[in-house]
């Protein structure tokens, strides 16, 4: 049997990134993916936007919900402070044991956290499992119909705190219209959107910037 797409990921970043550095190892993957195999990463374009919004919060605790192959996983612990943390979250095994890799190859792996389930179930542990108080960012990127879900959810387990900021991926395409209506309806939050493409494409997507207000 052949090798899937995550598989031909990490070999495109084995041959042309550095080992131990995070920007060589974002390029070969924008690379590979705008040449060889489109994928589902957040991509350059709205990447930029994710590190400038990541520079303006300084999260010292970060959530990243759908790691895939942990392309922004590394975008984002690359623009952590020394002790910051991010924690990711992904289901798909066979993701995660890629994610890993490529996480590790960054040289990121004692800034990340891969915990593997389903974020239904592993936000409610947050806190007993991982002493975490509350998160200061928060990256949706997972399944669009759970974005909605997972904010209430993260709200509910006292997750957020006033100035917590949500970055969602991918509003526009594939869409997250109920999320869309749920952060700009919704008086604890402070939305904005900010224009860009879907990734190594020309087609218009963008990212949701939503501040909690408490
Ligand atoms: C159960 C909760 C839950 N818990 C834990 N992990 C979860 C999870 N739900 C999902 N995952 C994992 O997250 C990732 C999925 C991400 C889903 N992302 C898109 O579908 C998407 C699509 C396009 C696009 C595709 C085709 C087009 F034509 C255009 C656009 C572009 C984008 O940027 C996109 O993010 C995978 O690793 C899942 O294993
Ligand atoms: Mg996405």
């Amino acid at each position: 049997t052949g090798s899937s797409r995550p598989q031909r990921m990490l070999k495109a970043v084995q041959k042309n990134a550095t080992k131990g550095d995070p920007k060589s190892v974002i390029s070969a993957i924008d690379s590979y993916c705008r040449h060889k195999e489109w994928a589902m990463n957040v991509g350059d374009d709205k990447g930029l936007i994710l590190d400038s919004v990541l520079t303006e919060v300084n999260p010292s605790t970060a959530l990243e919900l759908g790691t895939y192959c942990g392309y922004s996983s590394v975008r984002i612990a690359r623009l952590l402070s020394p002790d910051s943390k991010l924690i990711t979250i992904e289901f798909n095994p066979a993701f995660a044991i890629i994610a890993r890799q490529i996480i590790a190859y960054a040289g990121l792996q004692d800034k990340v956290t891969l915990v593997e389930g389903a974020s239904g179930d592993l936000i409610p542990k947050m806190k007993e499992q991982f002493g975490i108080k509350s998160f200061d960012f928060v990256f949706l990127d997972h399944w669009k119909d759970r974005y909605v879900p997972d904010t209430k959810l993260l709200e509910d387990c006292g997750l957020l705190k006033k100035g917590t900021v949500l970055l969602a991926d991918n509003v526009i395409c594939p869409g997250a219209p109920e999320y869309l209506q749920y952060v700009r309806n919704n008086p604890r939050y402070e939305s904005r959107y900010y224009p860009s493409n879907l990734e190594y494409t020309k087609v218009e997507d963008g990212l949701e910037k939503s501040v909690f207000l408490g």
